[in-house]
């Protein structure tokens, strides 16, 4: 018979056991709140995940608010490197979100309508941190801000995010500081107002994007933008996906045609003259 080995006790090697009254894991990270913030509206199995999907969706999110809304402050400043970690890091966050798809779409159409009455109305067209985000990078629809209208704190806040300029506003605004011309109707433009697309700013960029090592932290930043806007898209490519997987085209609970409003969605360009300057070069 094999010898019986003793499991190994930690305590012995000085890990502490005792937090009786000192902080722990679960105290620094507020464990007993997020743990008791699930409240299926159902008995069925997958409910569970949906919610929790969505809840790590929305933890991502604040943390890519943080950054866009640190990067831009930085690029304020004329403050290249920091911006590039930043702007990465956004960028790592969307394939966290990306790779997250295969774990719903473990979820069947048959999974799903065990509990889609209970969703009600909501959706997620109404996550405010997600229209944030888009109004942080430039997409910047204020009929977006009506599903808000009930919740004053939300809307001061989108309302706010209207107010400051974009993310691409910046970048826009850096080039010029570079010595790079824009004309004063882009870098004066109302900034509540969405982005129109400009010959000048791609000839901005295609100066930039025809001499890298003169212009390289300019060129670093472009690349950045067009890194992040990739992840983004394939967000929304993967989010349609799913939704045609699971639903079909079925009306979606918050009230648009679904896949067909999703698939609209597909056409947003955030950062427009960076990709456009691809086909001068
Ligand atoms: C089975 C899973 C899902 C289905 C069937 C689904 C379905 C839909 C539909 C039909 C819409 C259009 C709005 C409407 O409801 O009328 C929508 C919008 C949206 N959904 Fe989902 N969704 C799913 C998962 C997710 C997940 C995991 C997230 C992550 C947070 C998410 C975030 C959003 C957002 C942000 C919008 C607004 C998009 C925009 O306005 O461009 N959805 N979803
Ligand atoms: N719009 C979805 C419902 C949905 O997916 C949803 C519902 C509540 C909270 C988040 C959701 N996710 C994305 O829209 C549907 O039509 O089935």
């Amino acid at each position: 018979m094999a010898k019986q080995t003793k499991p190994y006790d930690p305590s012995t090697e000085g890990a502490k056991t005792d937090f009786s009254d000192q902080m722990s894991y679960g105290d620094y990270l507020s464990l007993d709140a997020i743990l008791t913030a699930q409240h299926p509206k159902s008995d069925a199995h997958d409910e569970m995940l949906f919610i929790i999907q969505h809840q790590t969706s929305e933890l991502w999110m604040k943390l890519a608010i943080r950054e866009i809304s640190a990067a831009r402050a930085v690029m304020d400043k004329s403050d290249f490197r920091p911006a590039f970690k930043m702007l990465a890091r956004v960028s790592r966050i969307f394939e966290q979100l990306n790779n997250a798809w295969d774990v719903l779409r473990t979820m069947t159409p048959s999974d799903y309508t065990t509990f889609r009455d209970a969703l009600g109305p909501s959706s997620g067209f109404q996550s405010h941190q997600y229209r944030q985000i888009e109004f942080m990078l430039g997409n910047r629809n204020h009929a977006m801000l009506r599903p808000h209208a009930h919740r004053e704190d939300i809307l001061e806040l989108l309302t706010t995010e209207l107010a400051t300029p974009s993310l691409y506003d910046e970048a826009l605004r850096l080039l010029a500081r570079e010595g790079i011309d824009l004309p004063d109707h882009v870098l004066g433009r109302d900034v509540t107002q969405p982005y129109t697309p400009d010959d000048a700013v791609i000839a901005a960029w295609h100066k930039v994007y025809s001499d890298p090592t003169k212009y390289w932290s300019l060129y670093e930043l472009a690349e950045k933008l067009v890194d992040f806007e990739d992840y983004f898209r394939r967000w929304r490519f993967n989010h349609v996906t799913t939704v045609e997987r699971v639903i079909g085209f079925k009306r979606g609970t918050g009230g648009t045609g679904g896949v067909s409003y999703l698939k609209k969605m597909l056409e947003v360009e955030l950062f427009p003259e960076l990709w456009r300057v691809r086909t001068t070069l």
